[in-house]
């Protein structure tokens, strides 16, 4: 029998994984589409200026004026539109017709609006409302200064950042190359969607939902499909997947169980560096080094294998791909209802965050437990849009009392469900 094996706390474990990962340093240029979600390998500097030039903001007119009062005329010299500049120079007194995002000329130190102008009989403009200089001008490099760095290395790219690398002219980007990770579940009672279940029988999720929750990041996803709990497949398997992957990720197996062998066949051709965490869900969870890569050995419930590659495995990619791992928003909201907890290990509870907006408008949040926290629960996490995060130490939560929550992440795949808000009467 095995004997009790001390759990590691958990901040401990996420530490060591972190200290222990080294980032990949190969990189490959890719076409801005096919870049979002990678990691930058080198920080980008603007190649240009943004604005190029200096441009209006308005449709209107381009004035040269020392000074511009209400009732001020202006003779028009010409005409200027976005990609079409005109070619002189404003002198005091007169002005251009000139369109949002055109060029403005030399000499001119200010635009008015054309719904704040008219044209006299001899079609002179006249100014209905005072112009002070530097109006709806967007001087060059008002956003961005050729040869500033606009992003650092390790950034993981956003729609914003592309968008922004667009508008810089630049067609592809040097990213680090996607991870390989390999993943398979294990368990002789284990069956595919569309075959017979015989009994003691259940059908396969974890594969399914951990590639999901790893799909928007940085990897490439071998399935390995399911593995018999049979130590030679096992075996097997692994070393070979070891031998062309960053990361192998197995589900099951890994407690103390008659046919629980991953922990073993790990031992055996890796190095474990921890086991047991004290989470919950997730207690048996084993980490360490596989060959010239890494592997983690989730355990086999779903919501615990979902958890704990959520909470240990998205952040050993994140190192793993040069990507800063920062930590998430975490809100301090009051319960709605007792939350039942034996002290012990860190808990993340399946939880539903709420929010009211008041009579007076102020957003009020409240936190209580989804229906269920039995490890096998999926139904309840699927209705939960939150953890409830409570300390090791702690026992029950009682109405009222302060609960750490950290709202599901909408860019793994978590949405957040938008909850009722009560308008106001
Ligand atoms: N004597 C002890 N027993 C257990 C302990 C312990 O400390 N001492 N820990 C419990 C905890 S906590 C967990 S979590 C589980 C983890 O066990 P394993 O990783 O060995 O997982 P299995 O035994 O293979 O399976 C557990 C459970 O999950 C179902 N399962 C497995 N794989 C899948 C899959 N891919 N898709 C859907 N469902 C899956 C499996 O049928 C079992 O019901 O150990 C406790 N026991
Ligand atoms: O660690 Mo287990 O997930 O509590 O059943």
């Amino acid at each position: 029998m095995a004997a009790q094996h001390p759990m590691m706390p958990f901040a401990e474990a996420r530490q060591r994984l972190l200290a222990a990962l080294t980032p990949c340093t190969e990189g490959e240029s890719v076409p801005l589409p096919d870049a979002l979600g990678r990691v930058l390998q080198a920080p980008v500097e603007a190649p240009v200026s943004l604005p190029p030039a200096a441009n209006s903001a308005m449709d209107g007119y381009a004035l040269a004026a020392g000074d511009a009062p209400a009732g001020a005329e202006y003779d028009i010299r010409g005409e200027a539109l976005a990609g079409a500049p005109w070619n002189g120079a404003l002198r005091p007194g007169e002005a251009l017709r000139i369109m949002t995002g055109a060029v403005v000329p030399p000499g001119a130190d200010r635009v008015i609006m054309q719904e704040q102008t008219e044209q006299s009989a001899d079609q002179r403009l006249r100014l209905n409302t005072e112009c002070p200089p530097g109006n709806n001008i967007r001087p060059a490099g008002d956003d961005v200064t050729a040869g500033t760095e606009v992003l650092p290395a390790g950034r993981r790219l956003q729609v914003t950042d592309l968008a922004l690398l667009g508008a810089l002219g630049l067609s592809k980007v040097t990213v680090v190359r996607r991870l390989r990770v390999a993943l398979l579940a294990t368990g002789d009672e284990l069956r595919q969607a569309g075959e017979t279940l015989a009994p003691g029988d259940i059908y396969e999720s974890n594969r399914l939902a951990i590639s999901l929750l790893l799909r928007p990041l940085p990897v490439e996803i071998t399935d390995l499909g399911i593995v018999r709990d049979d130590p030679t497949a096992l075996r097997q398997c692994m070393a070979g997947a070891m031998r062309t992957h960053d990361l192998v990720v197995s589900t099951g197996g890994v407690s103390v169980g008659a046919a629980d062998y991953t922990r073993d066949i790990l031992q055996e051709l890796g190095d474990i560096d921890f086991w047991k965490v004290a989470i919950k869900p997730g207690k048996p969870v084993a980490f360490g080094r596989l060959g010239k890569g890494w592997f983690f050995g989730l355990p086999g419930n779903p919501v615990s294998a979902l958890v704990t590659a959520h909470q240990l495995l998205v952040p050993a990619l994140g190192k793993l791909s040069g990507a800063a791992v920062t930590a998430p928003l975490t809100l301090t909201v009051p319960a709605a209802e007792p939350l039942r907890k034996k002290p012990g290990r860190l808990d993340f509870q399946r939880a539903v965050l709420s929010q009211t907006v008041s009579a007076d408008g102020r957003c009020e949040h409240s936190v209580r437990p989804a229906s269920g926290q039995g490890s096998h629960m999926l139904w309840s996490l699927a209705q939960a849009n939150a953890y409830a995060v409570l300390p090791a130490e702690s026992g029950d939560i009682q109405p009222g009392d302060p609960v750490t929550v950290v709202p599901f992440d909408p860019a793994l795949g978590w949405f957040t469900p938008t909850s009722p808000a009560t308008a106001a009467e």
